[in-house]
């Protein structure tokens, strides 16, 4: 039985997690390179919580230049099981207003100018994205936001830009034509990267804004955002706290298979592994590697 670890990753607006007891501020080193900020160490009603602000302390890393490799190998690397990203974002649907939280479970990755993946020359792996988000995970949100009285909606397309300038009115109306819900800058290659690492992977979508398809609202910019990103920051914490209190302590298989999605995944024969890449790939991708 492995014990369930919680992971939170804050976006903007969360760059300390409130209720975080014992808190304790690690440097884990990685092989990937300089993670975003030290991992904040600490429980919440007695579950092991770590919490990673993304863009590091006082919002020095902008989405391009966020390691997100660093990120996931060092919350990996101390045993998180399961993953809940809290992201601020744009809203394409009417029905998702500034203060709504959005369970998403699909993402579509318009980012080019990042790494994507902890694997490559001298081991190549393809693991599944089909379903991207864990559906027990969101399930544990959703009971945790219907117990806090916080409005939300289950499911939901997040497009991933690069940034960091926002959309064009142009491209706003074409994610909305896309069927898309929200759309931010950050989720990705995050959560492919968390698949990688077998992590169990959420992400809590706080509306910030109508991005600028919207006739009767102001198109996005930083005032509107940050009108309206503390209410939100506000809400996240008590929501992470109660998902926090009831999480189950053993860690529950993931129902998509994120904990086990490098089963299959590596195609590299084993002789022809590059060494130098298996001891970068230690925490991520151990369970198999050491098999
Ligand atoms: C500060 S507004 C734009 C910024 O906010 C979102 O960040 P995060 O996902 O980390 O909450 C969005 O993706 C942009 O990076
Ligand atoms: N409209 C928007 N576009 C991209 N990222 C965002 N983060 C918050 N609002 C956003």
């Amino acid at each position: 039985m492995t014990k369930s670890f919680l992971g939170i990753i804050g976006g903007s607006g969360l760059y300390d997690l409130p209720g975080l007891e014992n808190k304790r501020e690690v440097k884990v080193p990685s092989p990937w390179g300089e993670p975003s900020s030290d991992v904040h160490l600490g429980e919440i009603s007695g579950l092991s919580v770590a919490f990673l602000p993304r863009h590091g302390e006082g919002h020095v890393q902008s989405p391009s230049s966020i390691n997100y490799r660093a990120n996931i190998d060092v919350l990996k690397r101390i045993g998180v099981t399961d993953l809940i990203s809290v992201s601020a974002c744009g809203s394409f649907k009417e029905e998702l207003p500034p203060g709504h939280f959005v369970l998403v479970d699909q993402f579509i990755d318009r980012t080019f100018a990042r790494e994507k993946s902890f694997f490559g020359e001298g081991c190549v792996a393809h693991v599944p994205m089909a379903d991207p988000v864990s559906p027990r995970l969101a399930d544990q949100i959703e009971a945790a936001a219907k117990a806090e009285g916080i409005a939300h909606t289950r499911g939901g397309t997040y497009l991933v830009m690069e940034g960091p300038q926002f959309s064009t009115r142009a491209e706003s109306y074409m994610y909305k034509a896309w069927g898309c819900s929200v759309i931010g800058m950050t989720n990705m290659p995050e959560a492919k990267l968390a698949r990688e690492a077998e992590l169990c992977y959420a992400t809590i979508a706080m509306v910030t804004d109508f991005d600028c398809w919207h006739e009767e609202h102001e198109d996005v910019d930083m005032t509107a955002i940050i009108r309206i990103m503390k209410d939100n920051s506000e809400k996240a914490s008590r929501l992470v706290a109660r998902i926090a209190a009831d999480f189950p302590r053993e860690h529950v298989p993931c129902p998509v298979g994120s904990d086990r999605a490098l089963e299959h995944a590596i195609v590299t024969s084993r002789d022809a592994r590059d060494p130098a890449l298996l001891t970068k790939l230690d925490a991520v991708a151990g369970r198999v590697l050491n098999k």
